[in-house]
């Protein structure tokens, strides 16, 4: 018999005053498993976290925790209550406390408290920090002491809002892998928000894509970039621009770009807008398909360009090295994919 579901939350809908601000939110979270909330500024994710963690109360719908009813209109147990812990945007850690101090603050009474504490200082790496102040930690140990000290109370579930926001790019790659493998190493499921597609892509076991309060997709990262279910999803991940095509036959399509294939059959003749990565296209000196150079941004390992198509569209390349072209300079492209996904041409694309 496969497990129950640990995080369960069906067809949540919140607001605030007369204003809705997610609805219809569906997913589940099995135990031990990461899972994400994504998307643009302002769509709903901290609404959905806050919801699950007791702080706003449901419109329609129900969240359970391991099969108990944890909130539906009308009712809503108290945060602390819910053996959920939670790490916040600015770490809320307390100044006049230790890390050791921070650690511990909620297992006070535990009659463990000291093994417990000296094994999530070592865990997170700051066991010969235990005895400063937050204040003397640099941003990335003040966000491992406030990881350690959620975990401190063993929560069923971890709650994480922006984790990263307020470290400098390379510290939050670095951290996120670290965080994953300590919540790995505990077996504890979190749910992390963040806004940011490559933080979500280096944590979570599944990723809900939220788009003005409505879940487009919650699945794993590798489906979420192989087979976004909406035009939205597609673009929004992976940097991905659409050009226009009528499908001509099985798996084919007419396009700026010639005959390209796509994933999926089309009957003859429906307009179609296909998705082009920045992977899609490859330079290629000699080809009859062109396009203008717009900008480019290096990248280390690439360089990003900007290409308006010989129809008019734009298009994404990532080239390798330093590519030297000037801009505004005709360059030769070919397309680098097998097939193309396509979506169905409406007003959304
Ligand atoms: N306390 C509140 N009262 C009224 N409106 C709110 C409140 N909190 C959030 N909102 C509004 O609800 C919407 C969703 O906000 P929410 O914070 O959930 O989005 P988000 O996706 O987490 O955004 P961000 O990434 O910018 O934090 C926004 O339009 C926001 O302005």
């Amino acid at each position: 018999m496969s497990e129950p579901h640990l995080l369960k939350l069906h067809d949540v809908a919140c607001a605030y005053g007369d204003k809705a601000v997610v609805k219809n939110i569906s997913f589940n979270l099995n135990t031990g498993e990461i899972g994400c909330l994504l998307g643009p500024s302002g769509c709903g994710k901290t609404t959905v976290l806050r919801a699950i963690a007791g702080f706003e109360t449901l419109q329609q719908g129900s969240i359970h925790l391991e099969g108990a009813l944890l909130s539906r209109p009308g009712f809503c147990l108290a945060p602390e209550k819910r053996r959920i812990g939670m790490v916040f945007q600015d770490y809320a850690l307390f100044p006049h406390l230790t890390v050791a101090g921070n650690i511990g603050f909620g297992i006070r009474k535990h009659p463990k408290r000291a093994q417990i504490v000296g094994e999530l200082l070592e865990l997170v790496g700051l066991a010969r920090e235990a005895r400063r102040h937050p204040q003397e930690l640099s941003g990335g140990q003040q966000q491992r002491v406030a990881l350690a000290r959620a975990l401190a109370p063993n929560p069923q579930l971890l709650l994480l809002d922006e984790p990263f926001s307020n470290l400098d790019t390379e510290l939050r790659r670095r951290l996120a892998g670290e965080v994953r493998d300590i919540l790995k190493a505990r077996k504890t499921a979190a749910l992390l928000v963040t806004h940011d597609q490559d933080e979500a892509f280096a944590v979570s076991d599944q990723i809900g894509l939220i788009y003005q309060g409505h879940l487009e997709q919650w699945s794993t990262p590798q489906k979420l970039w192989q087979q976004p279910k909406t035009p939205f999803a597609a673009r929004f991940i992976g940097q991905g621009y659409f050009i226009v095509a009528t499908a001509t036959g099985t798996k084919q399509a007419q396009s700026e770009l010639g005959t390209v294939f796509t994933a999926q059959d089309w009957q003859t003749d429906t307009k179609l807008n296909l998705l082009l990565r920045p992977d899609s296209l490859q330079y290629a000196p000699d080809s009859s398909l062109h396009g203008e150079l717009l900008s480019k941004t290096f990248q280390g390992a690439g360089t990003l360009c900007r290409f308006r198509l010989a129809g008019g569209s734009l298009a994404l390349a990532l080239l390798p090295g330093c590519f030297e072209a000037a801009i505004g300079s005709t360059v030769g492209l070919s397309l680098n994919s097998q097939s193309l996904l396509a979506f169905p041409a409406t007003a959304e694309t």
